[in-house]
């Protein structure tokens, strides 16, 4: 009898561990093979990818022998910006302006045109998050921040104004942290109101955890490494919690009755219809840090390279402090005045065009879908190359790589070919929220800035675009500062 209970029992191991076996091989290789199949029948190709790890190998590979984008002449150099990814610049002319590759067992589409026309594709969380927040960063409360974006740049003039005196007249200034902290103290205002100081607090944590997320090691690509308790995982669970602690913090300290920000619009969506997936302190929690994460950074990295171009282009400081003089008559900035500031606007489209922070516009198909001609299957990663749209010759023209604000003078249509090769906010129904504050925020700064002070190159500047999860200047911007 015993015999025939073990021998059941052996049988019925290797049954579990051949379905688990078949499982796991399903689940890492032949799900993501049925999507490439899917695709590869109606004419996306791409490189093969290997087991496991997909086309990481190939992708390090390239990325270590490519060479290193790092040119003396930062104005002559905006076209090489895709040599920061020699992979998809190799697979383009491979495979054409769309094509597969796989991170793990991810599969992504890549595109590098417009044909596609808008991706839609949206989780019932993100509607509800999308419902409650959107509302209150439209342009009409947006103009209501101006005052306060004009006192938060108030602070960085002070501090370069002291550098200066203190360096006799002009000063060599790491402009990165300043603009971090202009940005930083306007998005915590916005979302935390009066505990806007404890929110500062979020920044800097806010900040390493995305160094933490975007610094590869070479674990990274196999599939679930981000559960393994290595010392980076371990890093971004500590700061993951921190922030959250924090934003709970300030939560639990929050005046619900007396306070209008953004962080009593998310207490009361809290309540509504969240759905069973998430509680309402996640729910909190998810919302601030979606904000105050992105779009402190972005906003900031977007500065910081639109300084750069503006000290590499005095003819446009001129431009923009004629007009600030011309409307301002030396009062203070006001949302109706800037509106009429026609030069500033230029030069904050050509910054995000040239110098888009967050590269790609990304989507995962969570049905089945169809997108122009291209059947999508459920699972695969869509990937809108920003870069490539951006200075794409035939929407814009012989000089797509050079910087010249004009090319906006009739407005973002007359500009390029196709409204959809234009799109450092993204596009579609999730689209940024939050490009009315970020606009303002920008065109505030570099007003005050320039009226304040004239901006060269400093000598010790490198010109090292860097993708690190945002694509921003490698070593910080140095410049030359002085008085007006
Ligand atoms: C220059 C600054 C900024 C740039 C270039 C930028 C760019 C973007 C891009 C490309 C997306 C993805 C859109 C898509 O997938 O189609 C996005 C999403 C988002 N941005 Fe911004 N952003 C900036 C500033 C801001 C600011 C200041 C806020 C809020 C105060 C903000 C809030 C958001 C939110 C909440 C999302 C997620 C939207 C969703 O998934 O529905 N962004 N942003």
């Amino acid at each position: 009898m015993d015999i025939y209970v073990s021998i059941i029992a052996t049988m019925f191991s290797v049954f579990a561990l051949w379905s688990f076996i078949v499982y796991l091989f399903d689940v890492l290789w032949l799900n993501g093979e049925n999507r490439r199949l899917n695709l590869r029948r109606q004419g996306i190709e791409g490189p093969l990818p290997v087991f496991l790890l997909g086309n990481v190998p190939e992708m390090k590979r390239m990325l270590s022998s490519a060479e290193k984008l790092q040119a003396e002449d930062p104005l002559s150099s905006h076209h090489r910006l895709m040599l920061l990814f020699p992979y998809f610049m190799q697979w383009t002319k491979q495979f054409g302006q769309s094509f597969l590759f796989a991170l793990g067992r991810s599969q992504f589409m890549y595109v590098a045109d417009t044909y596609l026309g808008l991706i839609t594709t949206n989780g019932s969380v993100w509607y509800h998050q999308r419902k409650t927040i959107a509302p209150y960063l439209f342009m009409d409360k947006v103009k209501d921040r101006v005052e306060l974006i004009v006192e938060s740049v108030g602070e960085l003039v002070k501090s370069w104004g002291n550098l200066i005196e203190a360096n006799g007249g002009t000063a060599d200034i790491r402009v990165d942290d300043y603009v971090r902290r202009f940005t930083s103290y306007v998005i915590s205002n916005v979302v935390f109101g009066d505990e806007w100081q404890m929110g500062m607090e979020i920044f800097p944590k806010s900040l390493d955890l995305i160094n933490a997320m975007s610094t590869p090691t070479t674990l990274s690509g196999i599939p679930f490494y981000r559960y393994l308790p290595t010392k980076k995982n371990r890093e971004i669970w500590r700061l993951q919690k921190e922030i959250h602690s924090k934003i709970m913090e300030i939560v639990k300290k929050h005046n619900e009755t007396a306070s209008k920000d953004l962080l009593q619009v998310m207490i009361e969506g809290s309540k509504g219809d969240i759905g069973p997936s998430i509680t309402a302190d996640q729910f909190i929690v998810d919302n601030c840090k979606d904000i105050c994460i992105p779009a402190s950074e972005i906003t900031a990295v977007s500065a910081i390279w639109g300084l750069m171009l503006l000290a590499s282009h005095p003819e446009w400081q001129t431009r923009i402090r004629g007009e600030v003089s011309e409307l301002c008559k030396g009062g203070v900035l006001s949302f109706d005045v800037l509106h009429k500031m026609k030069a500033l606007k230029m030069v904050v489209l050509e910054v995000l065009r040239l110098y888009p922070a967050t590269a790609f516009v990304s989507r995962q198909a969570l049905t089945n879908l169809k997108l122009g001609d291209v059947e999508i299957p459920k699972g695969v990663n869509i990937w809108l190359g920003m870069l490539e749209l951006h200075t794409n010759p035939n929407f814009w023209g012989a000089d797509s790589e050079k910087f010249n604000p004009e090319r906006f003078a009739d407005g973002i249509s007359k500009a390029c070919k196709s409204n959809q090769a234009y799109i450092p906010f993204g596009l579609g129904a999730r689209v940024c929220p939050g490009q009315s504050l970020a606009m303002t925020q920008l065109q505030v700064l570099f007003a005050v800035i320039l009226s304040n002070f004239n901006l060269t190159m400093s000598p010790t500047y490198r010109h090292s675009p860097q993708y690190a999860l945002l694509f921003k200047p490698e070593f910080g911007v140095n410049l030359l500062i002085r008085k007006i």
